[in-house]
């Protein structure tokens, strides 16, 4: 399904890596003096350059919050984060990052192609898209995500998988060192949710971009990330970040390996801990 085009250079995994978020002592706290709600409390965590983290953690634990604070979408209570060494406000002036969400949001007037050269067209990328090299070819960017021949299609005479694809292209258009994912595949059937997580991991072999990941599942989270950042509840905070000792590049076969059901058993036990 996948192209071959090589868009970024690729990040070895073997190599130490420089630190691409780094969270330290945060706290969220929502509402006011009278009503204050702590969702996340003292989190400290490192992602490298180059990582696929995914969270995982029960209902309510924070990790949407979490990953809207690398955004600069929520504000910080206490503690700070760092991306590349800039505070997350500079991060996101500077597009250093995208987010993709369970649900596409692709235009519905604009084919496929017009979707996934939309971030190109809009804010400071506006004045520089013409330039070479500055971002990446929207016809290799969906060769690369299985959709070469639908450029001309509509939203609406795609499946949701191939929706996701194309909101994930659209994402990687201006090459962002990072890409936050809150829950991409959550509505997609199991079948379409494999093949989408198998071809994700090739996307992020092939672009060395940094990837965020949060999820509900258990065998994803297992299947797509070097480590898991699990989260426990009330308030929200780290239970373990976890390497996840599976060779790459896997394919769907991984999961029927003693090595992925003992990391699966072992997410489970920590999540039933969380609860
Ligand atoms: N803007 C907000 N104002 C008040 N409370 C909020 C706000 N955003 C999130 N919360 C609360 O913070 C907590 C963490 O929410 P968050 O969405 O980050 O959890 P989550 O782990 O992603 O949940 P889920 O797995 O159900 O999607 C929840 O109790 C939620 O109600």
């Amino acid at each position: 399904m996948l192209g071959t085009a090589k868009l970024m250079p690729n990040v070895p995994l073997t190599e130490p890596a420089a630190t691409a978020v780094s969270i330290r002592n945060l706290s969220v706290r929502f509402g006011d003096r009278n009503n204050e709600f702590t969702a996340l409390s003292d989190v400290s965590v490192d992602i490298p350059e180059g990582a696929f983290v995914t969270m995982l953690g029960p209902s309510g634990c924070g990790k949407s919050t979490l990953l809207r604070c690398v955004a600069d979408l929520v504000h910080i209570s206490e503690g700070s984060i760092s991306v590349f060494g800039r505070s997350p406000q500079e991060a996101r002036q500077s597009r250093d990052f995208a987010f993709v969400f369970q649900d596409a949001t692709l235009l519905p007037w604009r084919n496929v192609l017009d979707n996934v050269r939309l971030p190109l067209e809009v804010g400071k990328h506006a004045q520089k898209h013409t330039m070479p090299g500055n971002y990446a070819d929207p016809h290799e960017l969906l060769a690369m995500v299985g959709l070469k021949g639908r450029e001309n299609s509509l939203p609406h005479e795609l499946s949701g998988g191939m929706r996701q694809r194309v909101a994930i292209a659209r994402a990687l258009i201006t090459r962002p060192r990072i890409l936050l994912m809150d829950e991409p595949f959550g509505a997609l059937d199991e079948i379409t949710r494999d093949r989408l997580n198998e071809e994700l991991l090739r996307v992020w072999q092939e672009t060395g971009t940094t990837i965020l990941f949060v999820t509900h599942s258990i065998p994803e989270a297992a299947f797509l990330g070097q480590n898991v950042l699990m989260l426990q509840a009330h308030p929200g905070r780290v239970k373990e970040f976890m390497k996840v000792d599976l060779p790459f590049p896997r394919s769907l076969a991984v999961r029927d390996t003693v090595e992925f059901i003992g990391v699966t058993a072992h997410l489970r036990r920590l999540l039933e801990e969380c609860l």
